[in-house]
């Protein structure tokens, strides 16, 4: 399945690449980097921006650019792939059949990755109908994720708006602690270092209790106590059940508007 040819080496490309290395997965020396802005240095090992007539090598392609773009990026590339290169794409939105039409019917897997992929600890929604791209993207993402096959291609939007983008929400919640502790009189450095320390701690007892989040929930929450308190603005009214479902519809709204 190698040369992986990389097109766009952004901040997924390069978390993928990190993960993969770390995981023993894939060497940059599998890899042909195609991406205008690539810093000097980057990647080394990795083949960069070689001429188009060598792209023919490369046995698998992974759609890394941003979704507006992504058809004016692979233009002047398509002509030059091997026929039997199979299209893995990470971009948000788009089609799996407008891809394959657009690499002129070879095979095509979608998968949407988190950035986690490069501490290897990411999530990866993975859908294809073909079995060996399907098998492809497997092989690419489980070294540095945990993997899940959607039944069906549609269910890329939700899994966008529940994993791809998730992170963001954590790091916004976090940033908001942090902000909302110095409010009530912590340093700001203070309110910093308990709130992320809090959080990752949370989230270890998650994994490693295999608890529901409902129990965990439950163990932090006195009857009439503090967290209670909290616990009645966060989840009441124009809390987290009112905003995550709309952020949710939000983010599929936006997916499925940039797959066209
Ligand atoms: N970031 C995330 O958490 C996730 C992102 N994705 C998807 O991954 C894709 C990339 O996102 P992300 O890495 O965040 O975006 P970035 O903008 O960080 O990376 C895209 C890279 O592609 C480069 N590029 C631009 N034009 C071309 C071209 N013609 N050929 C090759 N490379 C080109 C860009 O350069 P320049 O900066 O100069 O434009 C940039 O370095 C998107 O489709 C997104 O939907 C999916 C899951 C999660
Ligand atoms: O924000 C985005 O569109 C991409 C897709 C999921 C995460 N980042």
């Amino acid at each position: 399945m190698t040369p992986i040819l990389l097109l766009g080496a952004g901040r997924m490309g390069g978390a993928l690449v990190q993960g993969w290395r770390e995981a023993g997965a894939f060497a940059t020396a599998d890899l042909i980097v195609r991406d205008p802005n690539i810093s000097p240095g980057a990647f080394r090992g990795a083949v960069i921006n070689p001429p188009l007539e060598t792209l023919g090598a490369a046995k698998t392609v992974l759609l890394a650019v941003k979704p507006q773009i992504w058809r004016e990026a692979v233009n002047d590339v398509v002509p030059h792939l091997a026929p039997d290169a199979v299209i893995v794409s990470i971009a948000a939105g788009v089609r799996a059949a407008d891809i394959s039409e657009t690499f002129e019917g070879r095979r095509v897997a979608r998968v949407m990755p988190t950035t986690a992929v490069a501490i290897g600890r990411g999530a990866a929604s993975l859908y294809a109908e073909d079995a060996e791209a399907l098998a492809r993207a497997q092989a690419l993402f489980e070294p540095v994720a945990a993997v899940s096959v959607l039944p069906n291609e549609d269910l890329m939007h939700a899994a966008t708006a529940v994993s791809g983008s998730a992170p963001a929400y954590l790091y916004a919640f976090v940033e908001a602690l942090e902000a909302a502790g110095a409010a009530q009189g912590l340093d700001p450095a203070e309110s910093a270092r308990l709130a992320r320390a809090t959080i990752i701690g949370a989230a270890a007892l998650m994994e490693q209790s295999g608890e529901e989040p409902a129990e965990l929930r439950k163990q932090v929450t006195s009857p009439g106590g503090t967290t209670a308190a909290a616990l009645a603005v966060l989840m009441g009214e124009g809390g987290f059940g009112d905003l995550l479902p709309k952020a949710l519809a939000a983010a599929v709204a936006r997916s499925k508007e940039l797959g066209g």
